[in-house]
This record gives structure tokens, sequence and C-alpha cells, in this order.
């Protein structure tokens, strides 16, 4: 099966709310948990037990536990294996990026089924050139796994180089983020049989994407552009927003959010993410 295909299966039966993984050491020390590996384990495993059976996907973001070292990504290899043993879609939030023989390596780290870091997609960095993602976009292809290609990320400073205009090329005059989105869908209109595509783009929730040349209000691609959407909670956007935010983006948007679920703590947690399950589902009708 596609990813394409498992994330329209996720979204018609868990809904399309992701539930962030992030251990932040002011978070452990909340949920009185060591700033250690042992510290990063229990609360990704606390995660994915609040998570699981209330929301469809979750997102580790890698980096939390690899300033562990190799006991923190021990701990994430746990962390991965139960999220997906319960049944959850599991994005890894690694960004990879290098030229095309590296960043085939990352995507055969996290995209092979078998592998210890195994997850259903990653986030990639398309810096060096959304050629330079090809193979991974076709072991993902492969494998039946995902890849969210950053676009218009939600930090404010990336928009100087994100609104950037292609000098050369066939997208010469675009944006930079409006150049990756064509490339994407583009490798996804190779796979028509698909609903939703394979590759997909991470949009923030806080930008205004008219800024980047990108129309949200353009008619809906075929097939449905999967687009991981963080920027919701702690970083100011409201769920309520996400359907005129991301206009014919909409149908493939993943509402991903992280501190402002898990600062409810640990006793707290499974309430926060209905709620906001149910907003989003409100929200996306
Ligand atoms: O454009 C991007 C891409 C990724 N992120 C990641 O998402 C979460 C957001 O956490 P919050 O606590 O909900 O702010 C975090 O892991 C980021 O690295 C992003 O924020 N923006």
């Amino acid at each position: 099966m596609s990813f394409g295909d498992r994330l329209a299966a996720v979204f018609a039966g868990r809904g399309r709310l992701c539930v962030g993984i992030d251990p932040h050491a002011h978070l452990l020390d909340a949920w009185g948990l060591s700033d250690s590996a042992d510290g990063v384990r229990a609360f990704g495993l606390a995660v994915v037990e609040a998570a699981a059976g209330r929301a469809g996907i979750v997102k580790p973001q890698v980096a939390f536990f690899e300033r562990f070292g190799s006991a923190g990504y021990a701990a994430l290899e746990e962390v991965l294996a139960a999220a997906r043993a319960a049944g959850l879609l599991v994005i890894a939030d690694a960004k990879r990026g290098d030229i095309g023989t590296s960043v085939t390596a990352y995507a055969e780290a996290w995209l092979t089924p078998g592998s210890p870091l195994e997850a259903d997609a990653m986030t990639v960095a398309a810096f060096q050139g959304v050629g330079s993602i090809a193979e991974p976009l076709r072991l993902g292809e492969q494998h039946g796994k995902g890849l969210f290609v950053l676009a218009a990320t939600s930090n404010p400073e990336a928009a100087a180089i994100q609104q950037a205009v292609v000098a050369s090329g066939e997208r010469a005059g675009l944006t930079v983020a409006r150049a990756i989105i064509e490339d994407v869908h583009s490798f996804n209109q190779a796979q028509p049989e698909h609903a939703l595509g394979t590759a997909g783009l991470v949009l923030g929730a806080t930008v205004d994407l008219a800024d980047y040349g990108i129309d949200v209000a353009t008619a809906p691609r075929t097939p449905v552009l999967p687009v991981l959407a963080p920027g919701f909670g702690h970083q100011g956007a409201l769920v309520a927003d996400a359907p005129r935010i991301f206009g014919s983006y909409a149908p493939g948007v993943i509402v991903s959010e992280s501190r402002g679920l898990l600062n409810a703590g640990p006793s707290g947690l499974a309430d926060a993410i209905d709620r906001r399950a149910e907003e989003v589902r409100a929200s996306h009708g």
C-alpha cells in the first residue's frame, strides 16, 4: 500500500491531528523525568500511549533524542517501534538533506522496512535541489513510505530564503517554496492512481502562503499533496483557521502540534489530545 493510501486511511479513520513528540528539557522537568536518554524514552512512550486510539499520527522530533547520542537513539528506536505497534503513523522529523548518495543513506535508515529507525515517513530538506532527493522519493514509493519536503516553514527567519526567486531552469521566476511545491507535485503525478501522494510538503501554519507566491485558491491538485503543517498551538496558529490558511491544500493537511499539547503534562495529555482531535474534526468538516 502506498504512503498516500495509508495516510488517506488514517484521515478517514482517526483524523488529521499529529501529536509531536518533543521532549524539551523543560518538559522533561515538568513531567518529573530526568534530562537523560531514560527521560526521553519514558516521555516518548507516554506520548505514544496517550496518542494511541485518540490521534492517528505522531511526529517524534529526532533532535531531542540525538542530544543523548547512541543512548538517545536507542530510546528513539523504542519509541518508534512502540508507536508503529500501536497503529500510529509515524513521521520522523529528521530534516535530512545532502547530495543524492548521502541523503539516500538517510532515507534507507528511516524508510527501509526492518531498519532499527523505521518510520512511516520522514522530513527532508531540498536545499541541495529537489533532484538530490529523487532516490529517497523512489525508495519511499517502493516501500510505501512518505517524505515531507520543507517548502515554507513556520519559523519567520526562513522567509527570506524561501521567498527568494529561482534563478534558472524550468522553475525560473518562482519562489524557492513554490518551485519545491511544483517539483514535489510533478513527482506525485507519475503515480496518479493514488488519492494522496507519496511526496508531501512542510508548509507552516504561521505563514501567509501568498507571500511565497503560492495561491491557495487554485484548483485542488491530483493526487492531493500531503502537507505536514506545524505551527499550531505554541507558535500561534489556530486550528479553526486551518481551512482558510491552506485553502485548496486543506484536504492533504496534517495538523501538527507539540508543546501546545505536551504542556498538559502526563496526566492531562490524553484529554488535551481528545479535545484537539475534536477541534480538528470540527474545523475540517
Ligand atoms: O516548519 C517547521 C518544520 C518543523 N517544525 C517542527 O515542528 C515542531 C513544532 O513544535 P511546537 O512545539 O508545536 O511549536 C518542532 O518539532 C519543530 O522542529 C516546525 O516547528 N516548523
